[in-house]
C-alpha cells in the first residue's frame, strides 16, 4: 500500500473503567469503612490515546477487547462521543478490564486493584485480523497494558506496511529488544527512560544520554517527556527540547502522558513534521493538565490551534 492511500492513526490498548473511591484513610482487613466520595471514568491507556486522538483532530480507529456488560458499553460510548472508530471485540469469557482504586483524602496515598479482564486475552491473532485496518493507517501506536505479544505484532504488521510506528513503553517492564527496531519513535516517560537506560532523565542532557541509548537499542527517534520539563525529540540528526507550557493553573496531570501522545500522533498523521507534531503534543497535554480527569481532560482541535497561536 502506497502511502498517499494511507491516513488517520491505529492504537491498540486496553479500555478499564476507573472506579475510584475517597475516604478519610485506606480500610483495614475485614473493615468497612465509610466513603467521602466517588468517581467513575473510562481509562487504559491506549483508550485514553485514541479519545486525546480523536479530539485532537485525528481520524482514529481503536483496537481492543471487551465483555458483554455494562463497563464495556462505557468504553463504546467513550469511543463514539470522542470521534473514534471502535475495532473492538466483544467476549463472553471475560468481563471489561477495571480499575478499582481506594484513596486516602487526607494524604493522596491509594491502594488499587487493576483487572486488564478481556483487554488482558488481546493476542496476536487478534491484531492479524485488523492487518488492513494498520496497513491503511499512517500511524500506528501501543504501549504495553496488553500482552506484550500482541504489541509486537502490531508493530510487525505496521512496519512491514510502512505504516509509522510509535511504542509508548508503558507501564515499565520488560519487552524483547526487538521492539526497539520496530519503534519509529519510542516515547518513555522520566521513570520508564531511566528502567529502560539506566540513566534517570532529571536534565535534559542526561534525557539526551537517555535517548542516546534508546537509539542504540534501535530506535529511530526517542521522544522522552519530562513532566513539567516538557518533551525531548531526540534522533541521529537533531535534538529538539520542547519546554512545557501550560494553558493555565495546573490541577490534575493524570493522562498528560495520553494527552501528548494523542495530540503527537493525530498531528503526525496529518503530515506534520516531528517537531511540529511534538509541539502540537505538547500543546494537546498543557491544556489536559488544567482540567480534571483523564480522558475527561483531553481538549479539541479547535482548543489547542487556539492555544498554539496565543
Ligand atoms: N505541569 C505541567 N505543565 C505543562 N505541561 C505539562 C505538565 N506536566 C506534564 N505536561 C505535559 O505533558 C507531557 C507528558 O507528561 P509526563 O512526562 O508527566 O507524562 P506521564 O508520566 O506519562 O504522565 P501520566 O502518567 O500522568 O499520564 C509533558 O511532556 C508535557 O508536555
Amino acid at each position: 500500500m502506497t502511502d498517499i492511500q494511507k491516513s488517520g492513526v491505529t492504537i491498540l490498548g486496553i479500555f478499564a473503567v476507573d472506579v475510584t473511591f475517597l475516604a478519610p484513610r485506606l480500610p483495614a482487613i475485614g473493615e468497612t469503612l465509610a466513603g467521602s466520595g466517588f468517581v467513575m471514568g473510562p481509562g487504559g491507556k491506549g483508550s485514553n490515546q485514541a479519545v486525546a486522538a480523536a479530539r485532537a483532530g485525528g481520524e482514529v480507529r481503536f483496537i481492543t477487547k471487551i465483555g458483554k456488560d455494562a463497563f464495556g458499553d462505557i468504553g463504546l460510548k467513550t469511543w463514539a462521543e470522542a470521534g473514534a472508530t471502535a475495532r473492538v471485540q466483544r467476549i463472553d469469557s471475560h468481563p471489561t478490564g477495571s480499575a478499582f482504586i481506594f484513596v486516602n483524602d487526607a494524604n493522596g496515598q491509594n491502594a488499587i486493584i487493576v483487572y486488564a479482564g478481556a483487554s488482558g486475552t488481546l493476542s496476536p491473532d487478534d491484531l492479524d485480523l485488523e492487518k488492513e485496518t494498520i496497513a491503511a493507517s499512517k500511524v500506528f501506536v501501543t504501549q504495553l497494558e496488553q500482552p506484550v505479544d500482541a504489541a509486537l505484532r502490531g508493530l510487525e504488521i505496521a512496519r512491514a506496511a510502512g505504516t509509522i510506528t510509535v511504542f509508548n513503553p508503558a507501564p515499565a517492564t520488560a519487552f524483547p529488544d526487538e521492539i526497539y527496531r520496530l519503534s519509529d519513535y519510542i516515547a518513555p516517560n522520566e521513570t520508564e527512560a531511566a528502567m529502560l537506560t539506566g540513566i534517570a532523565p532529571g536534565t535534559v542532557d542526561d534525557a539526551r544520554k537517555a535517548g542516546d541509548a534508546l537509539l542504540a537499542k534501535g530506535a529511530k527517534n526517542a521522544l522522552i517527556t519530562l513532566g513539567g520539563n516538557g518533551v525531548l525529540l531526540h534522533n541521529a540528526t537533531q535534538s529538539v527540547h520542547l519546554p512545557a507550557r501550560a494553558a493555565g493553573e495546573v490541577i490534575d496531570t493524570t493522562g498528560a502522558g495520553d494527552a501528548f501522545l494523542g495530540g503527537f500522533s493525530a498531528a503526525l498523521s496529518k503530515g506534520l513534521d516531528p517537531v511540529e507534531a511534538a509541539r502540537y503534543g505538547s500543546a494537546t497535554a498543557g491544556i489536559s493538565v488544567t482540567r480534571r480527569g483523564a480522558a475527561a481532560s483531553m481538549p479539541t482541535a479547535a482548543e489547542i490551534e487556539a492555544f498554539l497561536r496565543s
